[in-house]
């Protein structure tokens, strides 16, 4: 679990670890569309924050504020210490940023493309070149460093896109979407870059609207909706919200389906899919007694699933979702 390697505040930690960014009432409107409408978010020194939320929810445009690249229309923000509004310079050497405004030249090769960022960070010819043969190394992109990066697959883009915005050592990392669009490997292998970054010491904030991998990676979460945080927290206390789990019956026979009806009185029918679904927190206590309960009253199901609720459940309840999902959450 990421949050045994870089836990956030624990429980009887007497001081808060400081913030590495801090919004308060964050506000930007793109003409007369809201887009942001008064966001508060803290996230400590050395945690992984990740912003989820639907297409369009504003992802991309609280990264692009927090990263200095747009200017707000309110709010109190302070990134590595600085404000915003009145430092965006300090704030700037502070940060990395990765995303879906990619720095990297698909027309030079990978090892160029570092060169180029080593030189931008003022970094002299020898130590530019020392930091980028140490990261193509990190990256696992040696190999492929004298190649143009157009022959690059999207795993290896996106790991040079990291690798370039490594040059300068930030301590606050926004990645924006890091893994859309890359296969399982690479993502896994994605992940695995970001929880070493973080045990470096390095605070990370990602936008992701993979649900996987916010379980998997953060120590906090937020749901964007309408422009509002609808919720936030760790991935437990935010599965916690959402009462999902259950046990579910289907049935091919209609009598026995009509059987289970009368004797299961406080289960959810689905006439239509002859399905049953019978509360349940998804213990195995729990799913022993309800097997023992259909047993004695002779009822014999044709497919039991047990559904835990997961933050898919959590998502679709938050931002109003569809079907299954929201019957889940209610
Ligand atoms: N420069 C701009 N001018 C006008 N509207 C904009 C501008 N930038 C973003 N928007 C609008 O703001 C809203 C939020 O966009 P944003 O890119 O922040 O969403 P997102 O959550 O990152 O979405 P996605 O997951 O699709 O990347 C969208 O409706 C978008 O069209």
């Amino acid at each position: 679990m990421p949050s045994a390697v870089m836990p956030t505040s624990r429980k009887g930690e007497s001081t808060p670890r400081p913030a590495a960014i801090s919004a308060v009432g964050l506000r930007k409107s793109f003409g007369d569309k809201t887009v942001l409408d008064g966001i508060d978010l803290r996230i400590p020194t050395g945690s992984v924050f990740a912003l989820l939320g639907p297409n369009g929810a504003g992802k991309t445009t609280a990264v692009k504020i927090l990263s200095t690249l747009i200017t707000a229309d309110a709010g109190e923000l302070r990134v590595g210490g600085h404000d915003l509004a009145t430092d965006p310079q300090a704030v700037r050497a502070a940060i990395g940023v990765t995303g879906q405004f990619s720095a990297v030249d698909g027309l030079i090769t990978g090892e160029e493309n570092m060169l180029l960022m080593a030189d931008l960070q003022h970094l002299s010819k020898q130590e530019g070149r020392k930091a980028a043969a140490e990261l193509l190394e990190r990256f696992d992109l040696t190999e492929a460093a004298r190649k143009p990066v157009s022959t690059y697959s999207g795993g290896m883009k996106r790991r040079l896109d990291l690798a370039m915005t490594l040059v300068g050592n930030p301590r606050i990392i926004f990645l924006d979407e890091p893994t859309t669009g890359l296969d399982p490997r690479s993502r896994h292998s994605m992940w695995q870059i970001i929880r070493e970054l973080v045990s470096d010491g390095a605070t990370v904030f990602l936008t992701t609207q993979y649900l996987e991998e916010a379980d998997e990676l953060a120590d906090r979460i937020a749901v964007l909706n309408d422009g509002r945080i609808a919720a936030q927290g760790s991935a437990e206390e935010l599965k916690r919200l959402v009462p999902g789990g259950h046990i579910r019956l289907r049935f091919t026979d209609p009598a026995a389906y009509q059987t289970a009806v009368a004797a299961l009185r406080e289960a959810t029918r689905d006439d239509e899919a002859l399905a049953l679904r019978i509360p349940s927190d998804g213990t195995q206590r729990e799913l022993r007694s309800v097997l023992d309960w259909l047993d004695s009253a002779d009822i014999e199901a044709d497919e039991l699933a047990v559904h835990t609720p997961d933050l898919d459940d959590v998502f679709f309840a938050l931002t109003g979702g569809t079907d299954q999902h929201q019957e889940t959450a209610r």
